[in-house]
């Protein structure tokens, strides 16, 4: 008996196309960006994987792909369950910046440290800034809690919780369960189930509207590690694009 699993990160956003680093700041996706989720949604119904329960984050850039995907798999009825503890890392003072522009002012190094390394976060983000979520009614209920910044190993934290309390249970009940989440809280995520190492886990991106598919064992440990992309050819370049952001 093995549990279905399967990640999908959003579509293309505004941001990614614009090459900003976005976090928390809730764009939507582009028109690509749609159609990578619709695109993602057709894998998953010609592979017959039809999940029974979504998971999402409170980001509309993953609840719209979501809603695209299941949509072209016929399965919008599913129940769902959304947590801003599956959003995107809160990418703190670079919500908003130029990833060019970062690079070129900071560097390589602390360009990929920030981007990349599991336990540097970037600086915190002011409560008055234009990109800040301090005084957004989703996390009133985080209070002074709600992050202003995080690093990767911040975004594993909080993500746990919720993989131990709300999707393992779905799982063990047998269900097939689509998380629709973002490129850094789904690298944490597969960090976990992987067991991939601090250092290992910089070189990992997660392509944007592919489903990632995991058969998980009784103990929920991968059967394959890694998992398999419906489209792995499409899966490769979209890995390369999101590796070199910042370098075009
Ligand atoms: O800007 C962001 O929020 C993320 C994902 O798009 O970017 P990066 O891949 O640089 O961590």
């Amino acid at each position: 008996m093995t549990y279905t699993l399967i990640l999908l990160r959003h579509g293309q956003s505004d941001w990614n196309q614009k090459n900003l680093f976005t976090g928390w700041y809730d764009v939507t996706l582009t028109e690509q960006g749609r159609r990578e989720a619709i695109r993602g949604g057709e894998l998953l119904a010609e592979a017959g994987l039809l999940p029974d329960v979504l998971h999402t984050s409170v980001l509309k850039r993953a609840t719209i792909t979501a809603n695209l995907a299941l949509e072209a798999a016929d399965r919008t009825w599913i129940p769902v369950s959304r947590s801003w503890r599956l959003n995107e890392r809160h990418y703190g003072a670079l919500q908003g910046k130029d990833k060019a522009q970062t690079l070129a002012e900071y560097g390589e190094e602390q360009f990929m440290q920030w981007r990349r390394s599991y336990d540097t976060p970037p600086p915190p983000l002011d409560d008055d800034s234009e990109f800040s979520q301090a005084h957004d009614p989703r996390y009133a209920e985080l209070g002074a809690d709600a992050p202003r910044t995080e690093c990767l190993k911040d975004v594993l934290e909080r993500m746990l919780p919720y993989w131990e309390d709300e999707i393992k249970p779905d799982l063990a009940a047998g269900k097939t369960v689509l998380v629709a989440a973002h490129g850094n809280s789904l690298r944490a995520l597969v960090k976990h189930l992987d067991g991939i190492s601090d250092e290992d886990i910089a070189g990992l991106n997660i392509p944007t509207g592919i489903p990632l598919v995991y058969e998980l064992d009784e103990d929920f440990r991968p059967v394959a590690r890694g998992g398999r992309y419906l489209d792995p050819s499409a899966a490769e370049e979209s890995i390369k694009a999101v590796a070199s952001q910042g370098r075009h």
